[in-house]
């Protein structure tokens, strides 16, 4: 394809081309002033304005590609990313470099069984037959904990091979809640954020597999270190301009150091002199989730003419 010559001298950035993690995606590439056209039905995207070209793929397989050096950036679930780390016997891969949690798309691997039924915990379900599309970190869970069983009832592993699996771990590529009332599964491995799917299906988490963010994972040794830390430092920027917002505000010099308490900035509050005598200008970065409790502080405080600002972006080190 005349297209993919386009790409030798380009950095490779993959991003999920469909699903939960999408869209907060693209707002990150568009808040790092990434630009793209991306043609109709291709998953290949040159950027216009960096030497980068997108490509948009499944998450789950984010971390082969990034893994196997064939694309240098991603940004997928840190659950993908255990989940190919934990292939056995290990697969092809040099490992992928987590250079940054994004804070957005958080759910928990949680092993999941019917509310009413018998089962109770995840040493109830050795043996038994699981239904998941986290196929390699089942495995390993169940392993570890049959491993666990077998020290505590005195058992070795033989001759120092791997003793086989017990549990019964089926793949499924989706709607995976539904294997238990199917007949197909006892318990079930999936992901949980709200847990209306699990409550919807009759079923309840009995243990944590892996806790996930998405996260931003480059190759061992990408083609471009110097745009890999640029780009970093963009999205870096984009994540802390949505997570604070500028306040500023007026307060009496004697009332500084109580309302340096409450906004104490990054680093610190800026303060400037009023041409008033005895009052300052204060300003600090505040987390957007408790400035609004900040600000009934600040009022209680004798602050002044307080003012909440958006910001648009952000660098520091
Ligand atoms: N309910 C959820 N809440 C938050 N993040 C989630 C949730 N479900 C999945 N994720 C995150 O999003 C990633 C992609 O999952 P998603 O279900 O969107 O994938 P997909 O590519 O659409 O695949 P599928 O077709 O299997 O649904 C997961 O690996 C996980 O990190
Ligand atoms: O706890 P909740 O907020 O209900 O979210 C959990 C659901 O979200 C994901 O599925 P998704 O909706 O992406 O579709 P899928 O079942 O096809 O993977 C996951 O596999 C659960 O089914």
């Amino acid at each position: 394809m005349e297209f993919v010559s386009h790409l030798n001298d380009r950095l490779l950035f993959a991003v999920p081309k469909k699903g939960r993690l999408q869209q907060a995606c693209l707002d990150l590439l568009s808040g790092s002033d990434i630009k793209f056209h991306r043609h109709n039905r291709l998953d290949i995207a040159l950027v216009m304005n960096l030497p980068l070209a997108l490509v948009f793929l499944p998450a789950a397989d984010i971390p082969m590609y990034v893994g196997e050096g064939r694309v240098d950036l991603g940004i997928t679930g840190r659950d993908t990313c255990v989940e190919h780390e934990a292939a056995e016997p290990p697969t092809e891969t040099t490992g992928v470099v987590e250079i940054m949690d994004l804070e957005f798309g958080k759910c928990k691997l949680q092993v999941q069984v019917p509310e009413k039924g018998e089962i109770q915990t995840p040493e109830d379900l050795v043996g038994k037959n699981i239904v998941t599309s986290f196929t390699n970190l089942s495995a390993k869970y169940f392993r570890d904990l049959e491993a666990k069983q077998s020290q505590t009832e005195g058992q070795t592993n033989g001759e120092g091979g791997h003793k086989a699996l017990r549990t019964h771990i089926k793949h499924a590529g989706g709607s995976v809640e539904a294997a238990c009332a199917l007949g197909v599964a006892d318990g079930i491995v999936d992901l949980v954020e709200s847990g209306e799917t699990m409550r919807a299906a009759g079923l309840k988490a009995i243990a944590t597999v892996v806790e996930s963010t998405a996260v931003l994972i480059s190759s061992k040794n990408p083609s471009d270190p110097k745009l890999v830390n640029l780009i970093t430092q963009r999205i870096k920027g984009v994540i802390t301009a949505q997570k604070y917002v500028l306040c500023t505000y007026n307060v009496e010099r004697k009332n500084l150091a109580a309302v340096s308490r409450i906004t104490p900035g990054k680093r610190a509050p800026t303060i400037n002199s009023l041409e008033e005598e005895g009052w300052v200008a204060v300003s600090a970065m505040v987390e957007r989730s408790r400035v609004a409790r900040a600000m009934d502080e600040l009022t209680e405080t004798g602050a002044t003419d307080i003012l909440v600002t958006k910001i648009e972006n952000s660098r520091s080190m």
